[in-house]
């Protein structure tokens, strides 16, 4: 992580106040919570929603602090203490990350995409390590306050940065991708997430491609081919880097065969390769999500037969298709930390396929931030439920209301159960486990369904 003098660090941001007492004082890491600060950190204080990260500046030096920045409109601050006045304290963070970032000799992979960006990054971070030093996005920091972040954890010997780009708007990723400077860009894919924001796929697609904005001339752009939205988009594109496209059509430069999926994971080749490559994760989107990882591997010269290695140890961040046992003995895939139209139809796809259960249950909740048509994508995300390959439909939430109304066209009353109270969904679906059951959970990160989880483990 950053390991800086307050000198040197009025080389990398504007300050305001004069620092001469304190130019020799050294910081080591960033923090932006005072509850977690470790020695040597420069604390970085924002206004927050329920208080002012001012307030704790000068518990955030008696903890360890070495400096703190301060911002310019805030009045009083402490005297003869080193506190680094700036305009504005979350321009000085991104200011200082990015000039961070351009003093290390790091490449870095920047990830975004409606779906599956912290799976590719998780996946991309394990194959670059069979040969480098590797350092990722941790947990979902991945906006214009958690990117800084992870690139201020960066070590100066680190080799490579697997960075995670989050979005809800136009211009957020040009600003991320111009902050980091990939080497490599990837695309996941180009569902609805944050369509109430963008409109239309097709505006989320542009918003997606902006990553291209930075990347550095002689990189490489990886992204889903069969993605009509991203090959139209593409096919405009007139810069220097390389281009290479991935997806289950054989016109991409990287496509599986042989591909088969079960509960304990995928096998499948690879298009001129014979390799027979493992995944230890559920669903065959997470094929995909390899496959681009791959392509970013082999950019950094490691073959892909060596790929296999780093697919071995896979562990994704919680809550991505997380398989666990419940009281019951039931299996419950944990997919609950985001959903959309198209990750949801994904997740049911995988549990109404996979075989050797005697029952399966979904239990879905709302998907956020779908904008006008939301009534309309729950709707039909009820209908698109195989009441031959799935037994019964709860939801949860106003908008899993209009899933279960989709589901009772084509099921039984008796199979859809809607609840708009946690509790009382639990206990319903406790009498309907045993070990011969598999139950899937999944809803918008605001659901926060983990706790349905959370109740049939304990
Ligand atoms: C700045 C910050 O820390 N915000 C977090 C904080 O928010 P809140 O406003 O509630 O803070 P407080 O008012 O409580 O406190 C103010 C500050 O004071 C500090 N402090 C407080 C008490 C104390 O004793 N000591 C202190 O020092 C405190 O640390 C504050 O800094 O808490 C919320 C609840 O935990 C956090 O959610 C909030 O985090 C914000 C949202 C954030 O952006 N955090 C980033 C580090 C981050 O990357 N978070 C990711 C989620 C990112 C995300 O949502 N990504 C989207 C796509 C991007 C959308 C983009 N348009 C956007 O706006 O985000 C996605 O879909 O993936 C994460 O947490 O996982
Ligand atoms: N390629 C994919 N296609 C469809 N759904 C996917 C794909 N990859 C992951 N998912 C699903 O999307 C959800 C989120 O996965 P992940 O966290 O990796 O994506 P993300 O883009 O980081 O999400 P978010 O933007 O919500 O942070 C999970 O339910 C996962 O199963
Ligand atoms: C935080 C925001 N980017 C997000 O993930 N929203 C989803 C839809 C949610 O919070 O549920």
């Amino acid at each position: 992580m950053i390991r800086r003098t307050v000198h040197q660090i009025q080389k990398m941001i504007k300050v305001e106040n004069d620092l001469a007492a304190f130019q020799d004082v050294s910081i080591d890491g960033v923090s932006i919570d005072s509850r977690k600060i470790a020695p040597g950190n420069l604390f970085i204080p924002f206004k927050g929603e329920h208080s002012d990260g001012h307030r704790f500046v000068e518990d955030a030096l008696k903890k360890g602090a070495a400096a703190t920045l301060w911002q310019k409109d805030v009045p009083n601050p402490p005297a003869n203490l080193p506190i680094i006045v700036v305009e504005d304290t979350l321009t000085a963070l991104q200011e200082l990350s990015r000039n961070y970032r351009n003093e290390l000799d790091v490449k870095v992979v920047g990830i975004t995409g409606s779906n599956g960006k912290t799976t590719v990054k998780d996946m991309t971070a394990n194959l670059l390590s069979l040969k480098y030093k590797v350092q990722k996005t941790e947990g979902n920091y991945n906006n214009h306050i958690g990117m800084p972040l992870t690139i201020l954890s960066l070590y100066e010997d680190t080799d490579i940065a697997v960075l995670e780009m989050g979005m809800s708007g136009r211009g957020e990723i040009e600003f991320l991708s111009k902050l980091a400077r990939p080497d490599v860009a990837i695309i996941t894919n180009i569902g609805e997430s944050h369509l109430q924001d963008l409109g239309s796929r097709e505006a989320i697609a542009a918003a997606k491609m902006e990553i291209i904005e930075g990347l550095k001339k002689n990189g490489l752009i990886i992204y889903l081919g069969d993605e009509l939205l991203l090959s139209e988009g593409m096919s405009n594109y007139t810069g220097s880097a390389e281009i290479k496209t991935f997806g289950r059509l054989s016109t991409n430069d990287l496509y599986p065969v042989e591909l088969e999926t079960n509960q304990n994971g995928s096998t499948f080749k690879i298009n001129g390769e014979e390799t027979e490559f493992s995944l230890p994760v559920l669903g065959g989107h997470n094929v995909l999500n390899a496959l681009s990882a791959m392509l970013a591997a082999q950019f950094f010269q490691i073959p892909f037969h060596e790929m296999n290695n780093g697919f071995a140890g896979l562990k994704l961040t919680n809550m991505r298709m997380e398989l666990v046992e419940g009281k019951n003995g039931e299996k419950i895939i944990n997919d609950a930390y985001n959903a959309s139209p198209t990750s949801m139809k994904v997740a049911v796809d995988l549990v109404s396929n996979l075989p050797d259960y005697e029952r399966k249950i979904l239990v879905l909740g709302d998907m956020l931030e779908l904008g006008e048509k939301e009534n309309e994508f729950h709707f039909e995300m009820g209908k698109y439920i195989n009441p031959e390959k799935v037994d019964y439909v709860f939801t949860f939430g106003r908008l899993g209301e209009e899933i279960a109304a989709g589901a009772r066209s084509i099921f039984t009353a008796e199979r859809v159960f809607s609840f708009t109270d946690k509790p009382a969904l639990i206990e319903r679906l406790k009498n309907c486990t045993n070990e011969e059951t598999l139950v899937l959970v999944k809803a918008s990160r605001g659901m926060k369904l983990e706790e349905v989880v959370n109740a049939l483990i304990e």
